[in-house]
């Protein structure tokens, strides 16, 4: 196991946000954070990346990782290019030069390296977005919502890169509103709703005890809808 929470509370004054959240995420695996709009996935994360403390509870690390971390938007700075803003991150990330060009050639932004960003479209954004996340050998992979503004082609592209990542060893935690891209990558799920869980665990045996329904299926069920 990599980290369990236990009871984890965040609640903003609006009494919205994260509530009394038990879960583990196991190491070299594939977690995936599924809900509705609203249901508290960004706010779990900013608690995992320590962009925020929790309210209650606790998080207790198996050991401190290293996360790599792809937030949902990003404002990179649009008067430069993709290789200047994909070295510039390398080089504080102590990344050598040859790692960061591997990388933009990943995420197909190879042929417009030289473009400033500005006249890049939302995926092409995005992709350089998922390259710096790439960059370096942080054991914890955090993903918010990768797969918005990508491409049919882009997600399974993603895809083929996140068992990439646990291929090597890697934990990957990510979030998603498409049920069906969890259950094709995920090895572990929790569905969040109105900041409780909904579904937690290794995703085939809930699917199994559930006749082999799928994750969508099982969501519309727990919501009555
Ligand atoms: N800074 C904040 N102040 C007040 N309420 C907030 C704040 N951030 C989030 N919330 C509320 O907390 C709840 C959970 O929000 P969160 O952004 O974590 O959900 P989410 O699952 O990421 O949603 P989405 O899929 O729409 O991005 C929502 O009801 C949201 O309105």
């Amino acid at each position: 196991m990599l980290l369990e929470a236990r009871d984890l509370s965040h609640v903003y004054e609006n009494n919205k946000g994260l509530k009394n959240a038990s879960f583990s995420v196991r190491a070299g695996r594939i977690l995936a954070l599924a809900g509705g709009n609203g249901a508290g996935k960004s706010t779990l994360i900013r608690l995992l990346t320590g962009q925020e403390k929790q309210m209650a509870g606790e998080l207790i690390w198996q050991e401190r990782q290293a996360i790599r971390f792809m937030p949902d938007d990003v404002d990179f700075p649009s008067m430069l290019t993709a290789v200047e803003i994909i070295q510039l991150l390398a080089s504080l990330k102590k990344v050598g030069i040859q790692e960061s060009l591997e990388v933009l050639k990943r995420v197909g932004l190879w042929d417009v390296k030289k473009q400033k960003v500005q006249q890049f479209s939302k995926g092409m954004r995005q992709r350089l977005n998922l390259a710096q996340s790439l960059l370096g050998n942080g054991p914890l992979l955090i993903l918010d919502e990768p797969t918005n503004g990508l491409d049919p082609y882009w997600i399974a592209e993603l895809k083929k890169m996140m068992l990439e990542e646990k291929a090597k060893g890697c934990t990957v935690v990510f979030s998603t509103h498409l049920l069906a891209f969890a259950e094709e990558v995920a090895d572990d799920v929790l569905v969040l709703h109105e900041g409780g869980i909904l579904i937690s665990g290794d995703l085939k045996e809930i699917l199994a005890e559930e006749n082999n329904t799928t994750l969508e299926n099982l969501w519309l069920k727990k919501l009555n809808l």
